[in-house]
């Protein structure tokens, strides 16, 4: 039998599964790290912690599957994007904690680009907007506040990478200084067209060439872990930033084809194929995961409260005490009783961009009860998620291509039925969700597997694919687009700060 291992490093903890050929799970191992907030708006990690994170949970992962390393085929890394460390090449240690992406520091830098007029030529070579979210920024603010970085970067001292160059560093033990296209587009330093960092964009941001990664496809042989970490040298034959490896894993691979993973926001992506298409409905193009040197493309919403509106039931108004009961005080009430709630603790992403905008319930009445709130919370979820996918849609068919005409489910909250059946009925067509929910590390082992002649190609990888349950639409489009009406009068109806 043939094993492949993923290192899933996420935002709050670092996982490690073990999958056989068919993409089955064998042993799964999880742990939690520190989250530092030094100051409001400001998030670190650190990157040691990571390391040694997601160690522990790969070395656990293969002792609960009762595998050797020697078993493992191949090991793919996926991981959350954009956060940015920055490192000694001599030492191997980090200059300072990994910024991640959540950190707004990086603000003022990208409102001087914004100044300048850089947007379009911005959005143009990388598909991405102005916005402190992107390593670039982060790693420019790194450069021009630890003292002597600057200097340091420019004698070729040190090296930059997003997570995944972090954990390929750390395994090869300084060999491999590399990240795959999907990772390096979220830098606002590579050109997305060419596949290849971008000159004048390094220039902009005053970025020394001598910092960055090589760049290669998603599942490429990037070289070997070392023997003293897992016991045997495992070849890493796969590389994806977390959200395009679920829409691999989701085994999205034709343009049209999209996923949306509900964790704590919400992440919606649509490949499109090997067109650059950008999005003239606040959304943003980004490298998909490739399985070959040919560039493939994907546009991509993310909503910022999903699951979490759940945990704020729970924690900040009480309602429950485990997640899990949000389902059964929703579905106590037949709807949410004209109560709508709009989740803009940390103002509204895509596509409506309202960074100001706050939380707002409205159409209370004296017959409102919790079990409202939840089933207008949980419906807040989707509600966004609709909004994202209206979207996609618009821009597929300006393009000249079919809508989109299913959505592929996964995340934490995926589990919740009521939620997915709400969002087939705003949506009108099907969701689907998978056997397998975690399809953030199945791309990556799918992705190494690849590389390592596991799977011959992607065909072989659409027939693992299964759905465990797909939700049918049941409202009517008149009934459904009412809905989404109302849901936009209550974000007009929130407030600003
Ligand atoms: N039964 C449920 N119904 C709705 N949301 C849920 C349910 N169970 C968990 N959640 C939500 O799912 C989220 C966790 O999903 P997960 O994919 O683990 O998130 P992340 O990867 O962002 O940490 C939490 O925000 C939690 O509130
Ligand atoms: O770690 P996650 O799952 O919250 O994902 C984070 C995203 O990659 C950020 O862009």
């Amino acid at each position: 039998m043939t094993y492949l291992l993923a290192l899933d490093q996420g935002t709050s903890s670092s996982r490690s599964i073990v999958f056989d050929a068919t993409g089955r799970i064998l042993a799964m191992a999880q742990r939690e790290f520190r989250q530092i907030f030094p100051q409001p708006g400001w998030v670190e990690h650190d990157a040691d912690e990571i390391w040694d994170s997601q160690l522990a949970t790969a070395r656990e992962a293969l002792a609960k599957a009762g595998l050797q390393a020697q078993q493992i085929k191949a090991l793919g890394i996926t991981n959350q994007r954009e956060t940015t460390v920055l490192w000694n090449r001599k030492t191997g240690q980090p200059v300072h904690h990994a910024i991640v992406w959540q950190d707004r520091r990086a603000e003022p830098i990208c409102a001087e680009l914004r100044a300048q007029g850089l947007s379009g030529l911005v959005r143009e070579k990388t598909g991405l907007v102005i916005d402190a979210y992107f390593s670039g920024s982060k790693l420019k603010w790194l450069l021009d506040h630890v003292p002597g970085a600057r200097a340091q970067a420019e004698r070729g001292e040190l090296a930059f990478g997003t997570v995944d160059s972090w954990l390929m560093w750390r395994l090869s033990e300084g060999r491999i200084h590399a990240t795959d296209v999907s990772n390096a587009s979220r830098t606002l330093l590579f050109n997305v067209r060419s596949n290849a960092w971008d000159e004048e964009l390094l220039a902009l941001l005053q970025i020394p060439r001598a910092l960055l990664p090589e760049v290669h496809p998603s599942a490429h042989v990037y070289g070997q872990a070392a023997a003293r970490h897992l016991g045997a040298e495992i070849a890493i034959g796969g590389v994806a930033g977390d959200q395009q490896s679920a829409l691999f894993g989701q085994a999205c691979f034709k343009a049209g084809m999209a996923k949306n993973t509900y964790g704590t926001g919400c992440f919606m992506l649509m490949h499109t194929g090997e067109q650059f298409q950008s999005s003239a409905n606040g959304l943003i193009s980004t490298s998909a995961a490739q399985a070959s040197a040919r560039p493939e493309f994907a546009l991509e919403g993310s909503v910022f409260i999903g699951g979490a509106v759940v945990q704020w039931l729970r924690d900040g108004l009480h309602a429950f005490s485990n997640s899990q009961e949000v389902q059964g005080l929703a579905e106590s009430v037949p709807d949410a009783g004209g109560v709508m709630f709009v989740p803009a603790f940390t103002g509204l992403g895509a596509p409506y961009w309202q960074p100001q905008a706050r939380g707002a319930i409205v159409g209370l009445t004296r017959g409102s009860t919790m079990a409202h709130i939840a089933r207008a919370a949980l419906e807040s979820i989707a509600f966004q998620s609709a909004a994202l996918l209206q979207a996609m849609s618009s821009d597929a068919v300006a393009a000249g291509a079919a809508p989109v005409t299913e959505l592929r489910v996964d995340g934490g909250a995926c589990v919740n039925n009521l939620l997915m059946q709400f969002q087939a009925d705003l949506l009108g067509i099907p969701v689907l969700r998978p056997r397998v929910i975690e399809t953030t590390a199945l791309g990556a082992a799918y992705l190494a597997g690849l590389s390592t002649g596991v799977f011959k190609n992607l065909g072989d990888l659409e027939q693992h694919w299964r759905a465990e349950r797909v939700f049918h639409p049941t409202l009517s489009r008149e009934r459904a687009q009412g809905l989404m009406a109302d849901w936009e009068r209550a974000v007009r109806q929130t407030v600003t700060v």
